[in-house]
C-alpha cells in the first residue's frame, strides 16, 4: 500500500525529528537521495548540462545540494535565481561547490535551452498554488528534450492534490521525502507528477494517512479466497437490479463481471429482454428476488421506463434500498438515492453523474466541469450528504468515505485509457458488488474492484484497445494473475 501524508502532517513529524538531529541532516539526506537519482539519469562519464530552478525556500535548497553534488561528477550545473534571496548561500558560495547562480534578470534562455537534466526546485511542500512570478517563463521554456527531476512535487502544482495548474511543472519524475503526498496520488495533479521515487529520510509517519492506493501485493490480503468451509451461500449471494427494454447490455457485462469475480451465486432481476440475454450469456445466474448478501442497482436502469416489468423491477431496486443490506449504487440507479440509507453503501458515479447527484441532493447547479477540476471535494461532498462511500470513476478512480469516518481515501490508477470505453463502469459495479457480497467494506470493495478492473483491462490486449465485454471475461485470469504472482 502506497501511502500520502498531507504537507502539514509531513512539516510536523519533520519539526519532531529536526530537533533530535544535527542541524541540517534531514535536508542532507534529502539532497543526497535526490543527487542519486539525478546521478542514474546521467552519464556516468560526466559532461551534460544540469539546470536547476532555484525557488527562494528548501526546496530550492535542496535542489542546489544535489546539483552540487553533481558538479562534483563532472557535470555542468547552472542555476537560475529569481527576485528573490536563496534561502541558504549565495551566487559566490554556490560558485565555489561548482554551481553558477544565474542572478535574476541574467540571461537564464540559452542555458535552459541547452538543458539535458532540469531540477525544479521552485517549490515544495511550502508552496502556495501558483509560481513565483520569474519563473513562469522559464518553465513555459523548459526543453522537451530535457529530463525534468522535480523536487518533492512539480511546482505550481496543488500539494493538496485538489486542483490542476496548466502553467506548472509538468515533471518525467518527481523525487519526494520520507512518505507521499496527496499531490502525487490524487486526479488532478497525479499527471503532473511522472514516475515517483520515494527518498528514506528517517522520517516516519504514524496514524490514518490522508490518501492511501492499493497496490498488486494487497490483493492477496482483501481478496476473498474461499477455504474447504465454504458453500456457495457462504461465499456470498449478490442481486442484481440492473438493465431494461432500452439499456440491455450492461446487465450482461455486470453479471458477467460478478461471476467471474467468484461469487457464491448470482440473482438477477430485470424485465424480458435483458432476462433473455442474462440467461443466454450467464448459465449460472438465476432470476428473480430472493435472499442477497449484496445488491447492485443501477447499471443500464432507466427509472422513468414504463415498458413491460420495469415497475416490478423497480419495486425491487427501491426494497434493496431500503434494506439494511450493502449496496453499490451506479448509473440510472443513483437518481434513487435520496439521502442517508441504512446498510453500507457504495455509490459509484462518473463526473457527469456526480454532478447530477449533488445538483439534485444541493439543489443547486453543480457542473460537469467543476466536478472534473476538483474530483476530491466534490466526491467528498456526495459522501457527506449520503452517508455512503463515493467510488468516482475516471482514469484516477478516487474512493472516498465520508469526512467524519476519519478514514484515508483511497486514490487507484491502475488502468490503461483504453478502458475509457462505454460498459466499462459495468464491468466495475459487478467486480463490486461481488466483493461486496463477500463481505468487504465499501471502500475496500471499491478500491480493490478498481485496482482488478483495470489490471484486466490491461491484461486483455496489453498495449492495445480493449472492450467492456473483454474486460469482464478477463478478471477471473487477473484475479489468479495477481493472487498468485
Ligand atoms: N523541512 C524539512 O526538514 C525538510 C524539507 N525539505 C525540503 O523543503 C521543502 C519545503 O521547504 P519550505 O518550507 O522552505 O518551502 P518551499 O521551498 O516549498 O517554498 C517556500 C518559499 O516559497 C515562497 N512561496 C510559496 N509559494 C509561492 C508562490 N506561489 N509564489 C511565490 N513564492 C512562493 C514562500 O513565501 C517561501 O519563501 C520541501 O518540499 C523539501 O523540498 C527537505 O530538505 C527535507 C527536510
Ligand atoms: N482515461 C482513462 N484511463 C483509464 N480508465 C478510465 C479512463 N476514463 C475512464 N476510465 C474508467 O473506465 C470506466 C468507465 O465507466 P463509465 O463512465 O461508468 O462507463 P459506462 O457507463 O459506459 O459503463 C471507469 O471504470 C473509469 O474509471
Ligand atoms: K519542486
Amino acid at each position: 500500500m502506497l501511502r500520502a501524508w498531507s504537507a502539514q502532517r509531513v512539516r510536523d513529524a519533520e519539526a519532531t525529528l529536526m530537533s533530535r538531529l544535527p542541524e541540517g541532516e534531514l535536508m542532507r539526506r534529502a539532497a543526497q537521495g535526490l543527487a542519486e537519482v539525478c546521478r542514474a539519469r546521467l552519464p556516468a562519464s560526466g559532461g551534460a548540462r544540469v539546470v536547476v530552478l532555484a525557488g527562494p525556500g528548501n526546496n530550492g535548497a535542496d535542489a542546489l545540494y544535489a546539483a552540487a553534488r553533481l558538479a562534483q561528477d563532472g557535470h555542468d550545473c547552472v542555476a537560475l535565481q529569481g527576485d528573490w534571496p536563496l534561502a541558504i548561500g549565495d551566487s559566490a558560495s554556490w560558485s565555489a561547490a561548482g554551481v553558477t547562480v544565474l542572478a535574476p534578470g541574467g540571461d537564464w534562455a540559452a542555458p535552459l535551452a541547452g538543458a539535458d537534466l532540469v531540477i525544479d526546485g521552485l517549490l515544495g511542500i511550502g508552496g502556495r498554488p501558483g509560481l513565483p512570478q520569474d519563473a513562469v517563463a522559464w518553465v513555459d521554456a523548459i526543453p522537451a528534450s530535457a529530463y525534468v527531476v522535480s523536487v518533492d512535487l512539480p511546482s505550481g502544482q496543488d500539494p493538496a492534490g485538489q486542483s490542476r495548474s496548466d502553467t506548472g511543472v509538468f515533471a518525467d519524475e518527481t523525487v519526494t521525502f520520507a512518505v507521499a503526498k496527496p499531490v502525487h496520488l490524487l486526479p488532478a495533479t497525479e499527471a503532473a507528477v511522472g514516475r515517483l521515487t520515494v527518498i528514506d529520510i528517517g522520517l516516519e509517519l504514524d496514524g490514518e494517512p490522508d490518501v492511501e492506493r492499493l497496490d498488486f501485493a494487497d490483493v492477496a490480503h482483501l481478496w476473498p479466497v474461499p477455504t474447504i468451509a465454504d458453500d456457495k451461500y457462504s461465499r456470498g449471494v449478490l442481486g442484481v437490479v440492473a438493465g431494461g427494454e432500452n439499456y440491455t447490455g450492461a446487465p450482461v457485462l455486470c453479471c458477467t463481471a460478478a461471476v467471474g469475480a467468484g461469487l457464491g451465486m448470482l440473482r438477477y432481476v430485470g424485465t424480458p429482454a435483458p432476462t433473455a440475454l442474462v440467461r443466454a450469456a450467464i448459465p449460472e445466474a438465476v432470476h428473480g428476488e430472493g435472499r442477497v448478501q449484496a445488491w447492485v442497482v443501477g447499471p443500464g436502469l432507466d427509472i422513468t421506463s414504463r415498458a413491460r416489468g420495469s415497475k416490478a423491477q423497480l419495486d425491487v431496486a427501491r426494497s434493496a434500498l431500503d434494506s439494511d443490506l450493502p449496496v453499490l449504487v451506479d448509473a440510472g440507479g443513483l437518481d434513487l438515492v435520496h439521502g442517508p440509507r441504512q446498510g453500507p453503501t457504495l455509490l459509484t458515479p462518473h463526473a457527469g453523474e456526480l454532478s447530477r447527484l449533488l445538483t439534485r441532493l444541493e439543489g443547486s447547479e453543480t457542473t460537469r466541469e467543476a466536478v472534473e477540476a476538483d474530483p476530491l471535494s466534490h466526491a467528498r461532498r456526495a459522501a457527506d450528504l449520503t452517508g455512503a462511500t463515493v467510488l468516482l470513476k475516471g482514469a484516477t478512480t478516487l474512493v472516498v468515505p465520508p469526512t467524519d469516518w476519519g478514514l484515508a481515501v483511497r486514490s487507484q490508477n491502475d488502468a490503461p485509457a483504453w478502458l475509457a470505453t462505454a460498459g466499462a463502469g459495468d464491468v466495475l459495479s459487478g467486480v463490486c458488488g461481488a466483493l461486496l457480497a463477500s463481505g468487504l467494506t465499501p471502500l475496500d470493495a471499491g478500491s480493490l474492484g478498481a485496482l482488478v478492473h483495470g489490471v484486466s483491462a490491461d491484461l486483455a490486449n496489453p498495449g492495445g484497445p480493449v472492450r467492456a465485454l473483454a474486460v469482464a471475461h478477463g478478471i477471473p485470469q487477473a484475479v489468479a494473475h495477481l493472487l498468485t504472482r
